[in-house]
C-alpha cells in the first residue's frame, strides 16, 4: 500500500512565528498517527526557521511512527543523525536564503562525496534517502552510490498546476513516472513529495512504483479549515482513490 508521510514542519513555523509553545509540532504528529499517517517527516533547516534541535529530541522520543529526518549534507547533520539514528534520512539540498527547497540535490555531480557521506548513516542503520529531481543521471548515481531511497521532487509538478500551465504540468508528471520506473528498476524504492495537495496527489499516487509520499505545507494550511485529522484522512482517501 501507499505509503503517506506527513510533514510536521510548518507546524513548527506557526509556533515559531509567536515564540510560544504552540501549536507542538509532537502532538501533531500523534494526531497524524491517528488520522492513518504511516511515517512523520521533519526537516531540521540550518537556520533552524521551522523544526528545532529540541523538536527532533521530543519526536523521537515521543513516536512511535518511523521518522523520516530530513537535512542538509553537512557535518553538523551528520552528527544529529548519527546521535538519533532516525529510520530514514533523507538528504536534502539547502540556500540558506530560499524559501523552500527548490530543487533536488545534484547527486550525479558530487558522487564521492555524498558516497563518503552517507557511508555512516548506512551503517548506523538508517535508511538513506536521497532528494532528487527526475534526471535520469541523478537517478543513475543515486543508485550507484548506495542510496537505498529516491525522493522524486514534485514541487514543479504542482507548481505548473496552480499556475494553469497544463501542457507543461503534464510533460513534467510523464518526467516523473519515467523517473520512478527507472529508479525502481535500479533497485531503489520511490518517494515523491513536495508542494502536493489535493488537486495535484492523485496521478502522483497512480505511479505504481512510487512507494511512500510525503506531504507538509498543504496539510497544515488545509487543517486551519477543517481539521489535521480531517485533512490527512481526504488526502489519504484521495491516494487510495488512485491506488485502487
Ligand atoms: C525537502 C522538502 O521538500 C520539505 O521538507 C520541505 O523542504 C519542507 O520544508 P520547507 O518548506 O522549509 O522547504
Ligand atoms: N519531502 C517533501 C515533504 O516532506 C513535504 O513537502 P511539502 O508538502 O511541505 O511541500
Amino acid at each position: 500500500m501507499l505509503r503517506l508521510g506527513v510533514n510536521i514542519d510548518h507546524v513548527a513555523t506557526i509556533r515559531n512565528a509567536r515564540g510560544s509553545p504552540w501549536p507542538d509540532p509532537l502532538r501533531a504528529a500523534l494526531l497524524a498517527e491517528a488520522a492513518g499517517a504511516d511515517g512523520i517527516t521533519a526537516h531540521l533547516r540550518e537556520d533552524r526557521r521551522h523544526i528545532s534541535d529540541a523538536d527532533i529530541d521530543a519526536l523521537m522520543a515521543g513516536l512511535t511512527l518511523p521518522l523520516n529526518f530530513e537535512m542538509a549534507a553537512t557535518p553538523e547533520m551528520q552528527a544529529i543523525a548519527l546521535r538519533h539514528r532516525p529510520h530514514a534520512v533523507c538528504i536534502v539540498p539547502e540556500k540558506r536564503e530560499e524559501r523552500t527547497t527548490e530543487g533536488g540535490l545534484d547527486v550525479a555531480g558530487n558522487a564521492d562525496a555524498l558516497a563518503a557521506y552517507i557511508a555512516p548513516l548506512r551503517e548506523a542503520g538508517c535508511r538513506v534517502s536521497l532528494f532528487i529531481g527526475h534526471q535520469p543521471d541523478q537517478i543513475r548515481a543515486s543508485a550507484r552510490i548506495g542510496a537505498a531511497v529516491v525522493e522524486l521532487h514534485t514541487g514543479a509538478y504542482c507548481d505548473l498546476d496552480t499556475e494553469g500551465r497544463h501542457a507543461e504540468r503534464d510533460a513534467e508528471l510523464d518526467a516523473l513516472r519515467e523517473g520512478a520506473a527507472l529508479a525502481h528498476s535500479l533497485g531503489l524504492e520511490v518517494h515523491a513529495g513536495h508542494g502536493l495537495t489535493f488537486d495535484t496527489v492523485g496521478p502522483i499516487a497512480a505511479i505504481p512504483q512510487i512507494a511512500e509520499l510525503n506531504i507538509g505545507h498543504f496539510l497544515i494550511s488545509e487543517s486551519v479549515f477543517m481539521g489535521l485529522d480531517g485533512a490527512i484522512r481526504e488526502m489519504r482517501a484521495r491516494m487510495d482513490a488512485a491506488r485502487p
